[in-house]
C-alpha cells in the first residue's frame, strides 16, 4: 500500500510539534478541550494512492485527524498505535493489509462497542467510528466488513439513533450479541471520589448508573462514548471530574478506578445489532430471530391487527418499537381534520424466513401494511458474557 501523508494541522499547543508537511505518514492531533461532543478521533488521509473498493478512492482526501482528549502518555503510548478512526466526512483512507474481518464500532478504543464487536466476531479487526452513521457509511462503502452498534439496553431502553439508521441505510442484521456492560466509576490517579464533583459519559451509561451518581451527588456531563469520557478525563488530567466506563478504558487512559459495578442493576446488558451488506441466509436449524420494520394504514384495531399475524401462528414477539415517521410525521384525520402523528413499527419475532409460518404471517401482514421491510433473520444470541 502506498505512503499516505496527514496534513498536519497548527497544533494549539506549543510544545507539540507539527511535523513537516513533506514528512513521512505521522499523527498530528489538533486539540479541542471544550468540545465533548467531538471526543472521537477524526482522520483522513491525502495522497492514498491505492485503489480504493469504493469510488472515493480517485478524490484527494482532506486529511484531518483530531483528538480531543489524551494526556501525553497515553498519546505515546497508545495513541499513536490506535486503529485508525473513520468519520463521515472521510471514509476512504482505511484499506488494511490485513486478512482479518474489520468490524467498525461507534467510540473510541476502550468503548463497549469495541468489546462487543469483539464478542461477535473473535480476532477481528476492530474500527473505531465517530458516529453511528460512519459506520453504517463504513460499511456500505467497502471500507469495513461489518459494523456492531448498540440498539437497546437492558435499562436504559432503546438506542432510538440506530432504529432510525437501520431505516435510512441498506444494510442487513446478520447477528446480535448482547454484552453484559459493567460500569466502573474512575479518575485520575491521587483524586479521591470526595473530590469529584461531576462524571463524564455517554447518556445510556449515565443513565444506567442514575441511583448511584445521585448517592454520590455527582453532575452528569453527557459525552459521546464511554471511552472517550475517560480519555477526555485522563487528558485533562481533571481533578474534580471522573468518567464512567469499562475498565479497559480505564486500563487504555491510566485512569483509577475508584468503585466498580456501579449499574443500578447488576444485570445490566446491551444488545448489539451486527450489520452487513448481504443478507444471510436463514437457517432452521438452530433458534433463529427476525426484525421488521412496517407502517399500517389507519383504523381501529389496525395495530391489533397487524399483531395478530404473529400470535396466530404461535410467532413469539420479543421487542416491538414505535418511531415517528420522519417525511410525514402528521396523519389527517378524515372525520373532523385533526392531525395524529404516523408511525414505524419496529417488530423482532423469533422465527426464522426459512420457516412457512414466518413467510405466510409477513404475506398476512403485508395485506394492511403500507410498508414493511424485512431488516434480518439471524441467529438468537443465547450467551451472555
Ligand atoms: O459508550 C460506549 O462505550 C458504547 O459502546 C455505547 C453504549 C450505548 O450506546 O449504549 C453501549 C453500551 C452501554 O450501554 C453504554 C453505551
Amino acid at each position: 500500500m502506498a505512503a499516505s501523508r496527514i496534513v498536519a494541522h497548527p497544533p494549539p499547543y506549543p510544545h507539540r510539534q507539527s511535523p513537516p508537511s513533506d514528512a513521512p505518514p505521522s499523527l498530528n492531533l489538533t486539540l479541542n478541550p471544550k468540545r465533548y461532543r467531538n471526543l472521537g478521533i477524526r482522520a483522513s488521509l491525502r495522497g492514498h494512492e491505492e485503489k480504493n473498493k469504493n469510488d472515493l478512492a480517485d478524490k484527494p482526501h482532506s486529511v484531518e485527524l483530531r483528538a480531543t482528549s489524551t494526556p501525553d502518555d497515553v498519546v505515546s503510548r497508545d495513541l499513536l498505535s490506535l486503529p485508525r478512526p473513520l468519520s463521515s466526512t472521510q471514509l476512504s483512507a482505511s484499506v488494511s493489509d490485513s486478512s482479518r474481518l474489520r468490524v467498525a464500532y461507534q467510540g473510541v478504543r476502550g468503548a463497549y462497542s469495541e468489546s462487543a464487536a469483539q464478542k461477535a466476531y473473535p480476532n477481528c479487526e476492530a474500527v473505531p467510528c465517530e458516529q453511528f452513521d460512519t459506520a453504517f457509511d463504513a460499511v456500505e462503502r467497502w471500507l469495513v466488513d461489518r459494523a456492531v452498534l448498540p440498539i437497546e439496553n437492558s435499562l436504559g431502553g432503546s438506542i432510538h439513533r440506530n432504529y432510525d439508521l437501520l431505516l435510512r441505510h441498506s444494510l442487513h442484521i446478520v447477528g446480535e450479541v448482547n454484552f453484559a456492560v459493567r460500569h466502573c466509576l474512575m479518575a485520575n490517579h491521587g483524586v479521591k471520589r470526595e473530590d469529584l464533583k461531576r462524571v463524564l459519559s455517554h447518556p445510556q451509561a449515565l443513565a444506567q448508573c442514575e441511583n448511584t451518581l445521585t448517592k454520590f451527588g455527582l453532575v452528569r456531563e453527557a459525552v459521546d462514548d464511554t471511552a472517550g469520557a475517560a480519555k477526555h478525563v485522563a487528558y485533562h488530567k481533571l481533578q474534580d471530574a471522573g468518567a464512567v466506563a469499562s475498565s479497559a478504558a480505564a486500563k487504555i487512559y491510566g485512569l483509577n478506578i475508584l468503585d466498580q459495578d456501579i449499574q443500578d442493576d447488576s444485570d445490566n446488558v446491551t444488545r448489539f445489532l451486527m450489520l452487513a451488506r448481504e443478507p444471510m441466509i436463514p437457517g432452521t436449524d438452530r433458534r433463529f430471530k427476525t426484525s421488521i420494520v412496517f407502517s399500517l394504514e389507519e383504523g381501529p384495531g389496525i395495530l391489533f391487527k397487524a399483531l395478530a399475524v404473529f400470535a396466530l401462528r404461535q410467532i413469539n414477539l420479543t421487542k416491538i418499537e414505535s418511531r415517528p415517521l420522519r417525511n410525514q410525521p402528521l396523519r389527517a384525520d378524515d372525520s373532523n381534520n385533526s392531525k395524529y402523528f404516523d408511525y414505524l413499527f419496529y417488530v423482532d419475532f423469533e422465527a426464522s424466513m426459512a420457516e412457512q409460518s414466518a413467510q405466510n404471517a409477513l404475506r398476512h401482514l403485508k395485506e394492511f401494511a403500507t410498508f414493511l421491510r424485512v431488516l434480518g433473520s439471524y441467529p438468537v444470541d443465547t450467551s451472555l458474557t
